[in-house]
C-alpha cells in the first residue's frame, strides 16, 4: 500500500514538472511578444485575446490542476485527463490537452461518476460517448508544489466505489471570512444542477450547508464556458439578501475566472429599474416587528402585508387596473393647437387604438404626441405668412403641452399610489377590483404611500407596473438571473423578474426549512414553479449537507422533525467531531455574561479562524457586545449595517446569519423565553445551529423548547465539556 502510494506520488510528481515546464515556456513566449499598442482593430483583439491567455497561464503555473481522471473510450486507449480551473493545450496541439477545463464535457465524469465497474459515459458535442473509468484522483498541488495524491477510486481495488475520503478531509479545513470555489470536489448531485440546460427556470430545495450558494456560482461559470455566444457576464445577475453576504460570496467567480457578473440586492436592483431616488423604509423595523418580540411569534398568514403584495391576486388586479387604464387614457375632446385648426378626437383614438396599440401604454402616449406633434407640424408649414406661422407656433407648442398633462400620468409610484387610494385616481378608470385588497393592507399602504414610504414588499407591484407601461428595454434583459435565499422571495418578485430574463432562465435556490422571513417569502416551492409552464422548469433537491460535522447535522435534523414536523431532513457527510452541547447558565446572577464569556473565551482560543455568538435579537446582540467586548479584542457586532464580513469573532442575531458559516457557534439564550414552541421559532433555531461548521454550543436559562431535548448522547451532551 505504502509503496503504490509512494510511486503514485512519484508519479504525479513527474507529470507536475512537466506541465509547469510546458506552462512555463508557453509563458515565456507570450511575455516575449511585444504589447501592441496601435489603432489596428485585429490586432486590439489579438493583443486582447493574448493579455487574457498571459493571466490564465500565470495563475495556472502556480496551481495547473487538481484532478486526475483515467478514462477508456470504447474506440480509444487509456488516457490519463489532469482536471484544472483552466484548460491549458499544448504547445503542439494534440487531441488531449495539457489540462482540461473542469467545465469541459469530458470533465463532467471526474463529478458525475459514482463507482462501479459498469461503463460509462459523457455527453460531448459529437454525441455520447461511452466507457470505463479506471481511476479517479486528487491532488493538491500548492505554489507548484505537490502536497498531497489521494485515490477517491481505482479500478484495481477489489469494491472499487468512489470514497468520500478526500472530500472530508477539505470538509475539515477550517474557514475564513469568504466562501471558497469547490471544483475539485463537486459532488454527482450538485454537478447535475451546475451543468444543467441554460433556458429553464431551475428551482431548488437544498437543506443548509448542501452547498447552494456555491453551486449557483459554480453554474454562472458553467454558463458562460457552455454558452459563450450566447450569454455574457454582465447579463447574469444573481440577487442576494444583504450587502454583507454579496461580500461574503464575492472571492469565488474571480477565483474560477469569472468577472462582471453583477451582484444585487433586489431592493437596489429595483430603485435603479424604477428610477426611484429615494430610501425604502428601514428594513430594521419590518425585522423588528418580526423577530424581536422575545418568545413569541406573530401569526403569518396570507393577509399580512407581505404576503399578499407579493401574492399573484395583487398581480392580476394591477394588470386589469392598468388595462382599464387603456381606455381612459387619450384626453376627451378634438385637439385645437390653434383656433381653426383641429384635430379629431376620433383620428387621435385610431392612432392610439390601432397604429400604436403594439406598444406598452407610455411608449404608445410617446408615439401619439409624438404623432401630433408631427402633424402640427405639417399643418404649420401651410401658414400663409412668417408672422402667422410664428403666432401659431407658439400657440400650438402651449396646447400641446396642456394637452399632454390631460393624459394620465404613466408613471408606477403616481398610480400605485392612486390604486392605493393614496392619491386621487384618474377619472373613469375602473378600480372594483382593488376591493379585494385586505382592509389592513389597504390602511397600512395607504398610509405609508400618503408619507412616501415605500418599503421591500412595494417593488414588485412597482416593477409590473413599470413593465406594462414601458415593456423591458433589451439592455435591461438578463442572460441568466440567480436567486439566492429564494424561500425569501415572493411569487409576485420571481413572476415580474420573469419578464427581465431571456428565456425563463433561472436558478433559484433556497431551504424552507429556513424561511424565517414566511411573513414574506414562499411556503411552498409550488408557489413558484407553477409560475412556469412544465417544460420551462425543473426541480432539483439536495438532501446532502457538506458544511456540519455528523454530530450537529443530526441535532439539526431533530429541531426539524420535532419543531417543524418537515421531513426535509439533512443527510451528513461522513465527518465526526465533538458533540453538541447544551449549557444551562449558572444559577447567580451575572452567571449568563460570565457563562458567555467563558464561552467564547474557550472556543477562541481553539485553532479556529471564526467563532460567533448567535442571539435571539438585536438588541440583544448588541447589550452582550457591549458587555464582552471589555475583555475580548476584536469581538465585531454585525448588526446589518455592515457592508463586509470580517471573520474573527462576531456577535450577531440569528436572523442575520443566514447564509453565512463559523468554525464554531455558540447559540445564546437557546430558553422558552427566547424561543417559543412554534415552527418559526424552530426554523430560527435551525438557522443558528446549522451555521457550525466543527463546534455547536447551546447556552441557556430555565427551560428549552422541546425540539432541542432528547437527543442521543452521541449527539448532544449536557453541560460544559472538559477543558
Ligand atoms: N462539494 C463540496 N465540496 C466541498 N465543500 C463543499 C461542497 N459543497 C458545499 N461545500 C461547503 O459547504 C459549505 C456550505 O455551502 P453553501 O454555503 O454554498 O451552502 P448553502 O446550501 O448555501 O447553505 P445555507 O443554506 O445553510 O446557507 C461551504 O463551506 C462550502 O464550501
Amino acid at each position: 500500500m505504502e509503496d503504490n502510494f509512494q510511486s503514485a506520488y512519484q508519479e504525479e510528481e513527474k507529470r507536475l514538472n512537466d506541465a509547469i515546464t510546458e506552462i512555463d515556456r508557453q509563458l515565456q513566449w507570450l511575455q516575449s511578444v511585444d504589447v501592441y499598442t496601435g489603432h489596428d482593430f485585429t490586432e486590439q483583439i489579438l493583443e486582447e485575446a493574448r493579455k487574457e491567455k498571459r493571466i490564465a497561464l500565470a495563475k495556472s503555473v502556480q496551481e495547473p490542476y487538481f484532478g486526475r481522471l483515467d478514462f477508456q473510450g470504447t474506440k480509444d486507449q487509456r488516457k490519463p485527463l489532469y482536471i484544472g480551473k483552466i484548460g491549458v493545450d499544448r504547445e503542439v496541439v494534440t487531441d488531449q490537452p495539457l489540462v482540461i477545463d473542469w467545465r469541459a464535457p469530458v470533465a463532467s465524469l471526474f463529478y458525475s461518476f459514482t463507482g462501479g465497474d459498469e461503463a460509462t459515459s459523457y455527453e460531448a458535442p459529437e454525441g455520447l460517448i461511452e466507457g470505463l473509468v479506471f481511476l479517479k484522483r486528487n491532488v493538491v498541488i500548492r505554489k507548484q508544489i505537490l502536497e498531497r495524491v489521494s485515490d477517491t477510486y481505482n479500478r484495481e481495488n477489489e469494491q472499487p466505489a468512489v470514497s468520500d475520503e478526500f472530500l472530508v478531509y477539505r470538509l475539515g479545513e477550517n474557514k475564513d471570512n469568504k466562501l471558497r470555489d469547490i471544483v475539485s470536489t463537486i459532488q454527482a448531485e450538485q454537478d447535475q444542477i451546475i451543468r444543467a440546460v441554460k433556458n429553464t427556470a431551475l428551482i431548488i430545495q437544498g437543506v443548509a450547508g448542501s452547498g447552494k450558494t456555491t453551486v449557483a456560482l459554480h453554474r454562472l461559470a458553467y454558463l458562460l464556458y457552455q454558452y459563450k455566444e450566447q450569454v455574457t457576464a454582465e447579463k447574469m445577475i444573481i440577487f442576494a439578501p444583504n450587502h454583507m453576504f454579496l461580500d461574503y460570496i464575492s472571492d469565488v467567480l474571480p477565483e474560477l475566472g469569472v468577472g462582471d457578473i453583477q451582484q444585487s440586492t433586489f431592493a437596489d436592483w429595483a430603485l435603479d429599474v424604477l428610477e426611484l431616488n429615494m430610501p425604502l423604509a428601514d428594513a430594521a423595523e419590518t425585522l423588528h416587528y418580526w423577530f424581536e418580540q422575545a418568545g413569541g411569534t406573530r401569526e403569518i398568514n396570507d393577509e399580512v402585508p407581505g404576503r399578499f403584495k407579493g401574492s399573484l391576486t395583487l398581480m392580476k388586479m394591477i394588470s386589469s387596473v392598468i388595462e382599464s387604464l387603456e381606455t381612459v387614457s387619450v384626453p376627451e375632446g378634438d385637439f385645437s393647437p390653434w383656433d381653426g385648426k383641429v384635430l379629431s378626437h376620433d383620428k387621435i383614438l385610431y392612432w392610439y387604438n390601432e397604429e400604436y396599440k403594439p406598444y406598452p401604454l407610455a411608449k404608445r402616449k410617446e408615439r401619439v404626441m409624438a404623432r401630433i406633434h408631427r402633424w402640427v407640424e405639417m399643418e404649420l408649414k401651410k401658414s400663409p405668412s412668417e408672422a402667422v406661422f410664428k403666432d401659431r407656433k407658439k400657440k400650438a407648442t402651449q396646447r400641446e403641452k396642456s394637452y399632454a398633462t390631460k393624459w394620465p400620468k404613466y408613471e408606477p409610484l403616481t398610480l400605485y399610489k392612486q390604486m392605493f387610494r393614496a392619491l386621487k385616481a384618474p377619472t373613469g378608470w375602473s378600480d372594483d377590483c382593488l376591493q379585494g385588497i385586505p382592509a389592513t393592507v389597504l390602511k397600512s399602504t395607504q398610509s405609508d404611500l400618503k408619507k412616501d414610504i415605500i418599503r421591500e414588499e412595494d417593488l414588485s407591484p412597482l416593477l409590473y407596473i413599470h413593465y406594462l407601461l414601458n415593456d423591458v428595454t433589451s439592455e435591461q434583459r438578463f442572460d441568466h438571473i440567480v436567486i439566492d435565499e429564494a424561500q425569501d422571495f415572493s411569487p409576485f418578485q420571481v413572476a415580474v423578474l420573469d419578464f427581465f430574463v431571456r428565456g425563463h432562465s433561472f436558478t433559484i435556490l433556497g431551504d424552507l426549512s429556513q424561511g424565517i422571513h414566511a411573513y414574506r417569502g414562499v411556503h411552498q416551492w409550488e408557489e413558484m414553479s407553477s409560475l412556469f409552464q412544465p417544460e420551462h422548469t425543473a426541480y432539483f433537491a439536495l438532501t446532502r449537507s457538506y458544511r456540519s460535522t455528523m454530530e450537529i447535522i443530526e441535532f439539526a435534523n431533530g429541531i426539524l422533525e420535532k419543531g417543524v414536523q418537515s421531513d426535509l431532513m439533512a443527510v451528513p457527510v461522513f465527518r465526526s467531531g465533538d458533540t453538541v452541547r447544551l449549557i444551562p447558565y449558572g444559577k447567580d446572577e451575572g452567571s449568563r455574561i460570565d457563562d458567555l464569556q467563558t464561552a467564547l473565551n474557550r472556543l477562541s482560543s481553539k485553532e479556529y479562524r471564526t467563532v460567533a455568538i448567535l442571539t435571539r435579537t438585536l438588541s440583544e446582540a448588541k447589550d452582550l457586545h457591549h458587555q464582552l467586548e471589555k475583555n475580548t479584542a476584536d469581538l465585531h457586532l454585525i448588526d446589518g449595517s455592515k457592508q463586509a464580513y470580517q471573520g474573527g469573532l462576531s456577535i450577531l442575531p440569528v436572523y442575520l446569519s443566514k447564509g453565512l458559516e463559523f468554525d464554531a457557534v455558540i447559540v445564546a439564550d437557546a430558553d422558552l423565553d427566547h424561543y417559543g414552541p412554534k415552527p418559526w421559532d424552530a426554523k430560527l433555531m435551525y438557522v443558528g445551529c446549522t451555521r457550525a461548521l466543527h463546534e455547536l454550543w447551546i447556552m441557556h436559562g430555565e427551560g428549552v423548547p422541546d425540539y432541542l431535548g432528547n437527543q442521543d448522547e452521541d449527539i448532544a451532551v449536557r453541560g460544559w465539556p472538559e477543558s
